[in-house]
């Protein structure tokens, strides 16, 4: 069956890790304290507060504790949802303001132009939050690539090294999941997405081989209908 849909991971396959770990998270560290002190109140913040104090094992926890907590989840690279979801509202005030630019590698640019011309469907799975994920391809540094997509998926897909998680995102997409082919650099995430049913192909930008998957060091090594 060819492949129909391209499932993408960011960190490490179209982005740099680099860019997440010396740039986005500083960044979420220095400015979400403040954040989080000027919005407590809001809605779908406060939703997200209320979700790191249950989480969190600490339900009476009050908003500087909670910074503490988040602060800490950062420093571990921490994949939870209320964290995820407030470090995409921070990042969305360092795009408006012009201090972020998301980092696309030129090669995945050049291929994701490609693939969506020639027919290809384009989704996303990050466990950063689906505005984060909007944020990095439409602010890149190549340009506005949100047209590229058609959809994004984050955690609330669930984990990215389950299995299920890739069977829910197919049903999402309308795909059968054999018709989709999912990129990463994580193998764990490549196994879970095999077992889903999905081809797959690692990254891995500075060579080597992400154990029992074809293997590339650039997007410009992928033929989706070779697959
Ligand atoms: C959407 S950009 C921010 C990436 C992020 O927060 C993260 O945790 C990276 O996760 P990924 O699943 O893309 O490796
Ligand atoms: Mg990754």
């Amino acid at each position: 069956m060819p492949i129909k849909a391209i499932l993408t991971d960011i960190e490490g396959t179209t982005s740099a890790v680099s860019f997440v770990f010396d740039v986005l998270f500083p960044y979420a560290a220095k400015h979400l304290p403040d954040f989080v002190r000027q919005n407590a109140g809001r809605a779908d913040v406060a939703e997200q507060l209320a979700a790191v104090r249950r989480d969190g094992g600490e339900p009476q926890a009050d908003v500087e504790r909670v910074i503490d907590i988040l602060l800490g989840w950062i420093a571990e690279d921490r994949k939870a949802t209320p964290l995820k979801a407030l470090q995409g509202m921070v990042w969305e005030q360092g795009y408006q303001a012009g201090e972020l630019k998301g980092h696309v590698y030129p090669d995945a640019v050049e291929a994701l132009k490609r693939w969506h011309q020639e027919g290809f469907k384009l989704f996303v799975y990050s466990s950063g939050s689906i505005q984060a994920q909007k944020l990095i391809f439409g602010c890149s540094d190549a340009g506005d690539l949100s047209p590229l997509f058609s959809g994004y998926f984050d955690t609330t897909s669930g984990p990215k090294r389950e299995a299920q998680s890739y069977e829910r995102i197919s049903q999402g997409i309308g795909v059968d999941a054999s018709q989709v082919l999912f990129l990463s650099d994580v193998v764990q995430e490549l196994d879970a997405a095999r077992a889903a049913g999905m081809a797959t192909c690692g990254l891995a930008r500075e060579g080597g081989e992400l154990t029992g998957h074809v293997t590339v060091d650039s997007f410009a090594r992928i033929n989706p209908s070779a697959l």
